[in-house]
């Protein structure tokens, strides 16, 4: 039995270690569209080892194992949204930059301003910008560099004003700028009346880690896409805990489920030291 274990013991943490790493990796990527594709690959070719496996089928064994490295590249090749993000999240900063009163004030007043635009039905959209650059997105909009207010939000997010269509980036506690177009999700939404605004907030929150805010136009309802999850029609109150969690991740757990969980558990990663969007 001891001889076994001993024989045995390398083969037996290595399994650990691929068992975490595929869980892992699963994890991470179970949620995005690439992920279906993975799946639909995966069945493919275990069906496919099977039946060669069983049947002796030289040809086909010999069309897997040359498969694989062909596999590997188209991979890259999918999940290259994904990757790009991980890769920008590992070379990022986790720190805040802006001191904790600074961050309070901010909080303090990007909530007024959004309860204010949902009490008066002004459709808006947030992109807070944490340690993945909006840069790309600003460029779509009107760079403004600004102090936040709600009298700025109002003026900017007012019906038929110039900048009201697409979304405003707040990089620290300073609107970057307004006006910008952001990534439309793909993903099926099962309230068949979220349009293009939503998408449009749920599509940014899962190419980068911004926290989008969302005032409906329709219904003044407020909705945040954070980490790949859609907490929609959130309350006045849960709205403010939801921000505090975020961004003063000391405070008390979440309450809110979110409706569309697309199953990115990455802890807040908070932005980066700049005033401006970042390169
Ligand atoms: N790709 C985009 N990036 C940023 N903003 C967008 C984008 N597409 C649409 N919008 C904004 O969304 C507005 C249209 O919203 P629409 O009515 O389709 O969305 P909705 O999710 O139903 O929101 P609401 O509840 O406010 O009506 C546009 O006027 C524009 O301001």
């Amino acid at each position: 039995m001891w001889e076994f274990v001993q024989k045995h013991a390398g083969d037996g943490v290595e399994i650990i270690i691929l068992a975490i790493c595929i869980y892992q990796i699963y994890r991470a990527f179970r949620a995005t569209r690439g992920a279906q594709i993975l799946v639909g690959l995966g069945a493919i070719l275990v069906v496919l080892t099977l039946i060669a496996g069983i049947f002796h089928f030289e040809v086909i064994n010999w069309l897997i194992t040359r498969a694989a490295a062909l596999l590997a590249f188209a991979l890259l090749v999918i999940f290259q949204p994904e990757l790009r993000n991980a890769l920008a999240k590992l070379g990022s900063s986790r720190l805040f930059s802006f001191s904790s009163t600074r961050r309070v004030a901010f909080l303090e007043r990007f909530t007024d301003a959004v309860i204010a635009l949902s009490k008066k039905r002004i459709g808006a959209l947030f992109a807070i910008q944490r340690s993945i650059s909006l840069k790309t997105h600003l460029e779509s909009g009107v760079v403004l560099d600004a102090q936040f207010s709600p009298e700025l939000a109002t003026s900017v997010f007012f019906p038929k004003t110039p900048l009201h269509d697409g979304g405003m980036i707040i990089a620290d506690d300073r609107v970057a700028g307004a006006g910008c177009v952001f990534p439309v999700s793909q993903r099926e939404l099962t309230d068949r009346s979220l349009g293009l605004r939503h998408r449009a907030g749920l599509g940014l929150a899962e190419e980068s880690d911004a926290v989008v805010v969302i005032v409906s136009e329709e219904t003044g309802s407020i909705s945040i896409c954070v980490d790949g999850a859609f907490h929609r029609n959130l309350s006045e109150k849960l709205f403010r805990e939801k921000l505090s969690q975020i961004f003063l991740p000391s405070d008390e757990p979440d309450e809110t489920e979110p409706d569309q969980k697309l199953d990115r558990e990455d802890p807040v990663a908070p932005a980066r030291d700049r005033n401006l969007v970042s390169d």
